[in-house]
C-alpha cells in the first residue's frame, strides 16, 4: 500500500488506529484454549470485530515465535486472512529486524516476499547497509525506531553528542539519505508527549507509528497536538488495551467497543485538520 492509499483510508474511515495483535496464549479467554488453533481463532475474532474502526494491524512477531512452528503458522494464517478479507487494511510486521546487508536482504525477503506484508519495524543502529535492503521494494515500508515508548529510550536514544544533538535526531536526519516519506516511517512512542514537536521539525511529512496509548499510558490528544500533520501523518497503535479488554466470552465485542472509542476520539482530531 502506498502513502496516498493509506491517507485515503484514514480519511474514509475517520481513523488512524492500528490494532496490535500481541496475542499471548496465556491471556486469551479460557474457552478458546480448547480449540485446535486458539491463536488464529482469537485473532480472527478480534479482526472481524475491530476492522470497521481501524486502518492497520500490527502483529508482533515475538508473540508468535514464542510458540515455535505453531505460532508461526498462526501468524501466517492471520496475515493470509487479513489480505483476503480486509485487503484495504495496512499490515505491519513488528519484528524490529536489521543486520549486515546480506542478512537484512533475507529478512526483507521473508516479510516483503514470503508474507507480502506492507511494513516492517527495523532497528537503525547497524546503519545504512542494514536498512537499505528493506527499501528496495516498491510500496513497502520500513518503520525505523526513532524515539521508543519505553523507559530505556533514555539510555541511548536521548543521549547527546558534543554539539547537543541527540541520537534519535541523528537517526531521523541520517536515515533521510536512505529513504523518503513514501517508503519510510518512524516509531515514536506515545509516552514521549511534547517531544513530537521536536520530531516534526526533522520529519514534517513522514508517517509516524505511535505505540504506547492504552496500557503504557500515552495520551492520544497530546500525540495529536504535537505530532499530527496536515495529512494526519500518524498511525496510533494499541494492543493490550484493545485485545485483552475482556477475557470472557464477550472479548471480541469488548475489543470492538475499545477500538470504537479510540476511533471516535481520532475522528474529532481529524476534523481539526480538514
Ligand atoms: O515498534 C513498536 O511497535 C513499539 C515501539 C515502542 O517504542 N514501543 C512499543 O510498545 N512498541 C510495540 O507496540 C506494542 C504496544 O503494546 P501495548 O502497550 O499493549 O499497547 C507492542 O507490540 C510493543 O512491542
Amino acid at each position: 500500500m502506498n502513502k496516498e492509499q493509506l491517507i485515503k483510508q484514514i480519511f474514509a474511515k475517520k481513523s488512524f488506529l492500528c490494532v496490535g495483535l500481541d496475542t499471548d496464549i496465556k491471556k486469551i479467554p479460557e474457552h478458546l484454549k480448547e480449540s485446535e488453533n486458539p491463536i488464529f481463532d482469537f485473532n480472527k475474532a478480534i479482526i472481524d470485530a475491530t476492522a470497521p474502526y481501524c486502518v492497520a494491524y500490527k502483529p508482533n512477531l515475538a508473540f508468535y515465535e514464542s510458540l515455535g512452528v505453531k505460532g508461526l503458522i498462526a501468524f501466517e494464517q492471520t496475515v493470509e486472512y487479513l489480505k483476503k478479507e480486509y485487503p484495504e487494511h495496512f499490515i505491519i510486521a513488528d519484528a524490529k529486524r536489521g543486520d549486515i546487508g546480506n542478512t537484512s536482504k533475507m529478512y526483507a525477503r521473508t516479510f516483503f516476499e514470503e508474507y507480502d506484508i506492507d511494513a516492517l519495524t527495523v532497528a537503525p543502529y547497524m546503519g545504512e547497509d542494514s536498512v537499505k535492503p528493506f527499501l528496495e521494494y516498491e510500496d513497502k515500508w520500513v518503520i525505523l525506531l526513532a524515539l521508543t515508548s519505553n523507559k530505556g529510550s533514555n539510555d541511548f536514544q536521548m543521549t547527546e553528542d558534543k554539539n547537543g544533538k541527540r541520537l534519535f535526531e541523528k537517526v531521523l536526519e541520517k536515515s533521510q539519505e536512505w529513504g523518503n516519506e513514501d517508503n519510510m516511517m518512524y516509531v515514536v512512542g506515545a509516552t514521549q508527549g511534547s517531544m513530537f514537536e521536536n520530531i516534526r521539525t526533522h520529519v514534517p511529512h513522514h508517517f509516524l507509528l505511535v505505540p504506547g496509548v492504552g496500557a503504557q499510558g500515552g495520551s492520544l490528544q497530546e500525540v495529536c497536538k504535537y505530532g499530527m500533520n496536515n495529512e494526519c501523518g500518524l498511525l496510533v497503535n494499541s494492543s493490550r488495551g484493545i485485545i485483552y479488554a475482556s477475557n470472557g466470552k464477550d472479548f471480541a465485542e469488548t475489543a470492538a467497543t475499545k477500538a470504537k472509542e479510540l476511533q471516535e476520539e481520532m475522528a474529532v482530531e481529524l476534523e481539526k485538520i480538514k
